[in-house]
């Protein structure tokens, strides 16, 4: 079955199993282009390997993957790094900086491993890194940083080169609440502007009311999608309703 036209990514029915349990049990979704999707749910729910498995990262036992057109789920682990490279962004809840590397070397990195030349790697980290007020991070390595300025330049770095879809993984779960709130604001306004997807990983309603559409997750099944006008007791509803 192929997916529908207007989904950027569509899953049907993956199942995953890490380490003997159960992690996704028949999950569904699918993420139209330019949407800013929550996958909401409480810790362990699977939000994470759902992420892992939308982006190619990982493969489920059973379900299909697309994106666009592209079957993700038959793809070899070369054609995914491919796709994941050239497509897709991630953002962990830690920055995972090069130490050796300042800011703007840090930000610039999936450029230059494109092959994209050094004067063009650097001017697009060091507006991207402007973009995100931390311009002053440019020439600074991770160890002079604060946690905000380094998940900054992770953010950054995960945009620089514009990708069709952003996996974001807890993206302020390290900050505090008003930097993280700041930082998110930023985030989703930056993805609006250049039409790129987001994939919101989150247990937090604060941070899902940033999203379009909200999936929720609960021991591994989707319990729910709401929209930010169904409000907070929508995703209670739907969390209790199966
Ligand atoms: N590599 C693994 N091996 C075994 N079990 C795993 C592995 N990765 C995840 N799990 C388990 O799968 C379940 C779902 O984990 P996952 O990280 O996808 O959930 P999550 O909703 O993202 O949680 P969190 O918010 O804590 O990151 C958890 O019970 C977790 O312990």
């Amino acid at each position: 079955m192929a997916p529908p036209d207007n989904d950027v990514l569509w899953a049907r029915s993956l199942r995953c199993s890490l380490g003997g349990s159960d992690v996704l049990t028949g999950v569904s979704v699918g993420v139209r282009e330019g949407e800013i999707l929550a996958v909401v749910g409480p810790r362990g729910s699977g939000k994470t390997t759902l992420m892992r498995c939308l982006s190619g990262q990982a493969v489920a036992q059973e379900g299909e993957v697309w994106f666009n057109s592209a079957p993700v789920h038959t793809m070899n682990t070369a054609q995914r790094e491919r796709l994941r490279r050239d497509r897709f962004g991630w953002i962990d809840p830690e920055p995972g900086l090069v130490p050796e590397l300042n800011g703007w070397e840090n930000t610039a990195l999936p450029l230059l491993l494109r092959g994209v030349s050094h004067r063009a790697a650097r001017t697009a980290a060091t507006e991207w890194l402007e973009r995100l007020d931390i311009g002053a991070a440019a020439r600074k390595r991770p160890a002079a940083l604060t946690q905000s300025q380094r998940q900054r330049i992770a953010i950054a770095r995960a945009l620089v080169t514009t990708p069709s879809v952003l996996f974001a993984d807890e993206p302020t779960a390290t900050l505090h609440r008003a930097d993280g709130a700041q930082v998110l604001r930023t985030l989703t306004a930056a993805a609006r502007s250049h039409g790129i997807t987001v994939l919101l990983a989150t247990h937090d309603p604060e941070v899902a009311a940033l999203a379009d559409r909200t999936v929720a997750l609960l021991d591994g099944r989707r319990v729910g999608s709401v929209t930010p006008a169904d409000g907070a007791e929508g995703v209670t509803a739907c969390s209790l309703s199966v």
